[in-house]
């Protein structure tokens, strides 16, 4: 299988792996090196264009797939971590831990600097004494790498005759002036008749080429014509080439200067790496990369910004149908979704909430930065997928996991009081084209209407669930596999408009470029700087988009409307606006014996359970105090009270249909309507038994841990 022809290029901030490389690991094995100045700048020129043989009539064409065993999973996401993120692994930091030392400053032609490099191979992980071990890894590895190195050399060859090629059909060289618009004079008739004609799509990307240097020094090539005209010209050749639809090509190529622009198209043609996360609940990095070897993979670490992903140059056997595959070592995934689990770098013992986990790569990556301690309440509202996460939570090993099945932006009323929580929201996937080129032709402009209107919903959702208390974090991480503004930033912003209580924070990701804080004349704050953008085109990774917050205090009554409010136009409806705070913090308090679960304190959880009703009075547009009002002027006491607002909830709850119906109005999943404040009350335990019963899907995997 070849999945390795096109994963030359290294992922994230590393240099892209040289044949210079492949050349010191040759001698280092002692295998005949050709002495050849291994990558010059020339031929590293060449190979970033494509060989003629891999277009057809010029026209990029998708490099070969997979195995379809190994899509299953890679469509499913990423996630992982830095291990930079747990103790052991900011120590394996220190050492630098590429396997085979493939930053391009490496010196192999030395015995003794050599035996310096191979030391830090795998250390992350692992000890560093078992030398001999890496040894054996390097040498077998090496025959794998070599192999590529020769294929590499021949492509570019290939690569070097089809450049000359392309270069003598080239009319408009440097120095001439470019005529991409036409006469003026060119009559009506030959214009419509030669849009009619399949287009040259040679012809057609030099076009694309020659506008682009004219809007980039458009003074001196502008040749009297506007701007805009240039423009359209190359938008209109940019959908005939690569096949967007217009819409979605004026929008991504306002992203970027007219050359990068171009690169990010070009980018989309060309799958990213495979790259498989090592699953550290059940293996250490270095004995996989040794078993998948062994199997005939040509692997590599994926960057020295992960200590957990391993890069698949070529693999003779399908990953995902490996023994260390179905026996959980590892998990295929994009490299750009480890990040958001980097920046969210969920601690041992917390209590997080993956808001829109299915197929759960970075539930059961948070998971391994937990060690499997604390809980993670992993919630997709999508069956089929759900059932995804579970096959991956259950495979992996992930025993901290309760699996749940709600449209998320019931949360907090599902469940709140999260130390960390991870909004992966659902998107257009404008930045995984090369993984689903559909999305060139069927994203609309409504997509990007109604996809921002969900993401802005959920985020408030995630907001709103983050326990700003927490001893520990307090964080959440909003991402998506999309580039454009409106589901990024502009979801951001509008956020922080709409919660004072959160702040961006620094993502701590070693990679990326900043966020926008303009853009086509929108201005955002200046704090946007602290999101994290990634393209195809500047990390090799999948389009991506990070940004952490940090929750700074509780959620203003006056923000959280209830769905009574919402549906009357929230705060622009006459109803009274309650402007004080309302902490929706549940009860968090940890217990570490069995029995303490089952001894529910009354009295010690009265207070909370009485605080937790007014709230939810408060989320329906109701004045608990006025309730207190009306109590005492009866001359109830506390206790009645409260069954007095109990009886009323009661009343509420007796009424599904009337909710049902309410709940559906809302795009509301109504089954989530019905465990509220009760699953929130409960402790850990108690909650796992009310939330399976209540259609939460209760989780604990028996697979025992096949950990080394
Ligand atoms: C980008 S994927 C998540 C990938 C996942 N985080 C992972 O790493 O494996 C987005 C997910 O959002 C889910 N989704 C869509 N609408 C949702 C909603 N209203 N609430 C929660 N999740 C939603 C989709 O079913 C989809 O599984």
């Amino acid at each position: 299988m070849g999945v390795g022809r096109r994963m030359g290029k290294k992922q994230g901030a590393p240099e892209p792996l040289s044949a210079e490389h492949f050349a010191k690991l040759k001698r280092k094995a002692g295998i005949p090196v050709d002495d050849t100045p291994a990558d010059s700048p020339a031929k590293r020129r060449r190979r970033s264009k494509k060989p003629e043989s891999e277009k057809s009539n010029g026209r990029p064409v998708a490099q070969p797939r997979q195995p379809k065993a190994d899509m299953d999973d890679e469509v499913a996401e990423e996630d992982d971590d830095f291990s930079g993120l747990d103790e052991d692994e900011l120590d394996g930091a220190k050492l630098g831990d590429d396997f085979l030392g493939s930053d391009d400053d490496s010196v192999y032609d030395s015995d003794q600097e050599m035996a310096k490099k191979e030391k830090f191979v795998f250390s992350d992980d692992e000890n560093d004494s078992d030398s001999d071990r890496e040894e054996k890894l390097t040498a077998a590895n090496i025959v794998g790498l070599s192999h590529k190195l020769d294929k590499q050399m021949e492509e570019d060859d290939e690569a070097a005759e089809a450049e000359l090629r392309e270069s003598a059909l080239q009319t408009n060289i440097d120095g001439d002036q470019p005529n991409v618009l036409g006469d003026d004079e060119e009559d009506d008739e030959l214009a419509k008749s030669k849009s009619l004609l399949a287009p040259d799509l040679q012809l057609l990307r030099q076009r694309i080429t020659d506008t682009i240097r004219i809007l980039e020094d458009f003074v001196n090539l502008g040749a009297g014509r506007s701007r805009a005209e240039y423009t359209a010209q190359v938008l209109k050749d940019v959908c005939a080439y690569y096949n967007y639809n217009e819409f979605l090509a004026e929008k991504l190529y306002n992203l970027f200067p007219p050359r990068e622009a171009f690169a990010f198209f070009e980018a989309n043609e060309s799958p990213r790496p495979v790259v498989i996360r090592t699953n550290t609940l059940r293996t250490h990095r270095r004995d996989l990369a040794q078993a998948l070897i062994n199997r005939g993979v040509t692997l590599e670490p994926v960057g020295k910004w992960s200590k957990v992903g391993l890069q698949i140059f070529e693999s003779t056997v399908p990953l995902g149908a490996t023994p260390e595959y179905l026996a959980g070592h590892y998990i295929l995934q994009a490299a750009s979704s480890f990040l958001p689990v980097m920046a969210l770098s969920p601690q041992p013992n917390e209590r997080v909430l993956d808001m829109a986990a299915a197929p759960g790569g970075k539930t059961t990556h948070c998971a391994a930065l937990m060690k499997n301690t604390g809980v993670i309440i992993a919630n997709d509202p999508n069956k089929s997928r759900a059932k995804g996460l579970i096959g991956n939570v259950y495979r992996l090993g992930a025993q901290n996991v309760i699996v749940c099945s709600y449209d998320a932006r019931e949360f907090p009323r599902v469940m709140g009081g999260f130390d960390r929580v991870l909004l992966d929201a659902p998107c257009s996937g404008t930045g995984v084209i090369a993984k689903d080129p559909s999305v060139k032709t069927n994203k609309t402009e409504k997509d990007f209407m109604v996809l921002p209107h969900t993401q802005k919903q959920l985020l408030l959702s995630a907001i709103d669930s983050v326990n700003h208390h927490s001893s520990t974090g307090g964080y959440l991480v909003y991402s998506t596999c999309s580039v454009t503004v409106e589901e990024n930033e502009e979801v951001v912003a509008y956020a922080l408009a709409r919660r004072p209580n959160v702040k961006l924070v620094e993502t701590g990701l070693p990679f990326g470029k900043e966020g926008f804080t303009s853009y086509m004349g929108k201005k955002f704050d200046q704090s946007l700087k602290l999101t994290r953008r990634y393209y195809p085109h500047t990390y090799n990774v999948d389009g991506f988009f990070v940004a952490k917050f940090k929750k700074i205090g509780p959620t203003p009554a006056n923000a959280v409307l209830a769905p009574e409010m919402k549906k009357q136009g929230g705060a622009a409806s006459n109803k009274p606006v309650e402007t004080e705070f309302v902490d929706r913090t549940p009860i968090t308090e940890e217990t570490d014996g069995e029995a303490e679960f089952a001894d529910f304190d009354e009295n010690e959880d009265a207070e909370y359970i009485d605080r937790a009703k007014k709230n939810a009075m408060r989320r329906r547009g109701l004045d608990p105090k006025a309730l207190n009002r009306k109590a005492s002027k009866e001359g109830l006491n506390g206790a009645e009270k409260s069954k007095t607002e109990e009886a009323k909830e009661e009343v509420k709850e007796a009424k599904p249909k009337a909710l049902a119906k309410k709940a559906s109005k809302e795009g509301l999943n109504v089954a989530a309507e019905k465990p509220k404040e009760k699953v929130q009350e409960a402790k850990p335990k108690s909650l796992n038994k009310k939330a399976s019963k209540e259609g939460l899907n209760g989780l604990k995997t028996k697979v025992k841990g096949s950990k080394k």
